[in-house]
């Protein structure tokens, strides 16, 4: 293996943050953890992302090297969790050029972030944005379509002298649903639930809400013609794909009718389709037939993602680092089954912590679980030589970090959330190992703060947690079993290892921690 390893030298753009050995410092384990998520959270608050993504220049604004005159004629609109502080900023940005605008936004949102001390991501008073609630439970609702009508107006009213600024972040799909007629909205409803429900991934749930909308699959951006559309996007979808995250209103997409029937053929939905659905997707779409070559983005839309979690990792390893750890970034794409997850993380522990040459069985292992979890062998390996470095090199501590967005595939009716779950099945993976001290710790939270239906962002964890749980009366296996790990994680030890950070007002999918200590020096 060393030798495999050794082709896969590390370089600092992909991943490894190079410098001088950190020092280790007192802080413990758990609290640096919870520091190291911290610092990914923050780097992508809604007002940072927006204030580094715009440059203002007395009446013009230059937003990824384009140049926009201000003339009293930007227009904003907006839809998805994030957007209320993104637009707060933007109007401080634009001031007077700002003549009106429209957001979507979580329902209750304003008030919580009252209650939360972020008044800074509210709009100032007599703000000339209409701020729209809705999506109670991250579903579209009356309030949403409202909203959604309420933008299209606007955007259809433009001109050519008018720059439409759209903000958007993830839960923006739920937050702009505009069923194509005849669809009504409980029947796009009850298609994209069933979808869902059925364990439908995002880009094919997506995909599906593109062909049965007004805005969606690049909607909005023919509403805005012939006005200059710049769209700043906050992304929570693996690889940040434009056409997919909240469903691309401004990106031009059209799915192919057979892509759409197998997604539906797949998921045995295609039989139980409403009429109104079977026609719409039935019929060409017709807003591609008119301006065919006006509404894409080489034209007069500029789309430009400002955050994601690859800017959120990147921070976290410079948190790290200050805390003395050697951080390395996995990748932000890890996606499949909680269960390989966790086996993965489990393996990577076990290669970090072996007191002799790792067996080679585990590397051939990990390299295989890569397909499943959405990981590239490059960066297996890539992760690996950091992990054999820091135990036969003395680097000292390290931190292993990576996001994205991996599956739970629900059997029960417990009240948890795929961070939680994946949190206790990599605690069981780390059980069986020959550990030195004070580790592994292993985190994982959604950059939302709100993991599934739940108050937790995640949870963290270690060996010790089969045992810790078995002392209290808790039976870890049948709270998986019942995917109860809040319930689980709330009643051990009084919820000490709940990540709970409150509302963060940002997404950009999970982070996953991996704290791997200094090997004692019999190990090395
Ligand atoms: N009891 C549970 N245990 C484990 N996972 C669950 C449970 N209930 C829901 N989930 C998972 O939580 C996910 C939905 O949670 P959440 O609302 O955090 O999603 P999200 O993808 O982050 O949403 P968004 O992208 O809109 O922010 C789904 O993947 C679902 O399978
Ligand atoms: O809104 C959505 O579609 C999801 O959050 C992905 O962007």
């Amino acid at each position: 293996m060393a030798r495999v390893l050794s082709l896969f030298r590390p370089h600092p753009f992909l991943g490894l943050v190079a410098g001088r050995k950190p020092t280790f410092c007192k802080m413990s384990m758990d609290t640096r953890a919870r520091e190291v998520f911290a610092a990914a959270v923050e780097a992508v608050q809604p007002d940072t992302v927006v204030r580094q993504s715009i440059e203002r220049k007395e009446d013009s604004v230059i937003i990824n090297g384009h140049k926009f005159t201000l003339n009293h004629n930007l227009h904003l609109v907006g839809f998805g969790k994030a957007v209320l502080g993104m637009a707060a900023e933007a109007e401080r940005i634009m001031g007077d050029h700002l003549v009106k605008g429209v957001i979507s936004v979580p329902h209750g949102i304003q008030q919580t972030l009252q209650q939360h001390g972020k008044g800074h991501l509210l709009l100032k008073e007599n703000s000339r944005i209409k701020v729209i609630e809705g999506a109670r439970h991250n579903l579209p609702d009356a309030d949403a379509q409202k909203a959604a009508e309420e933008i299209k107006h606007l955007a259809s009213e433009l001109t050519e002298k008018d720059l439409l600024l759209v903000l958007i972040s993830g839960g923006g799909s739920a937050l702009l649903p505009a069923p194509t007629p005849p669809i009504t909205l409980q029947e796009k409803l009850d298609v994209t639930r069933s979808l869902a429900g059925a364990g439908a991934t995002i880009q094919e749930l997506n995909t599906i809400r593109r062909a049965l909308s007004l805005l969606k699959g690049g909607g909005l951006a023919y509403y805005a013609h012939p006005a200059q559309v710049v769209a700043l996007i906050l992304s929570d979808v693996i690889g940040d794909p434009l056409d997919l995250i909240a469903s691309g209103p401004t990106v031009r997409s059209q799915a192919w009718p057979e892509e759409i029937l197998l997604i539906l053929e797949h998921y045995k939905l295609f039989n139980s389709l409403p009429t109104s659905v079977r026609e719409v997707l039935g019929r060409p779409n017709p807003r591609w037939k008119e301006n065919k070559d006006e509404s894409d983005t080489s034209g007069h839309v500029l789309n430009v993602v400002i955050g994601s979690n690859s800017v959120a990792l990147k921070c976290a390893a410079l948190r790290a680092r200050e805390l003395g750890f050697r951080p390395v970034v996995l990748s932000p794409g890890v996606c499949g089954d909680v269960r390989y997850v966790s086996r993965l993380y489990g393996l990577l522990a076990r290669f970090a912590c072996s007191r002799k040459e790792p067996p080679p069985e585990i590397a051939t292992e990990v390299l295989k679980l890569g397909p499943e979890v959405g990981v590239e062998s490059w960066d297996l390996c890539r992760t690996m030589q950091v992990l054999d470095e820091g135990r036969t090199e003395g680097w000292g501590a390290t931190c292993l970090l990576a996001g994205g967005e991996p599956i739970v595939e629900l059997t029960g009716k417990g009240r948890g959330g795929r961070n939680q779950e994946l949190a206790m099945r990599v605690g069981l993976e780390l059980r069986d190992l020959e550990l030195p001290p004070n580790g592994p710790v292993f985190l994982s939270g959604g950059t939302d703060g709100q993991d599934g239906p739940t108050e937790a962002a995640g949870a963290i964890t270690d060996g010790g947690l089969h045992d810790e749980a078995q002392a209290q009366g808790l039976d870890i296996n049948n709270f998986l079993v019942n995917n109860d790990s809040y319930t689980f994680f709330s009643r051990l030890s009084a919820g000490q290892r709940l990540l709970v950070p409150g509302l963060t007002c940002t997404n950009v999918m999970d982070v996953h921690m991996l704290l791997i200590p200094p090997m004692p020096i019999n190990i090395r």
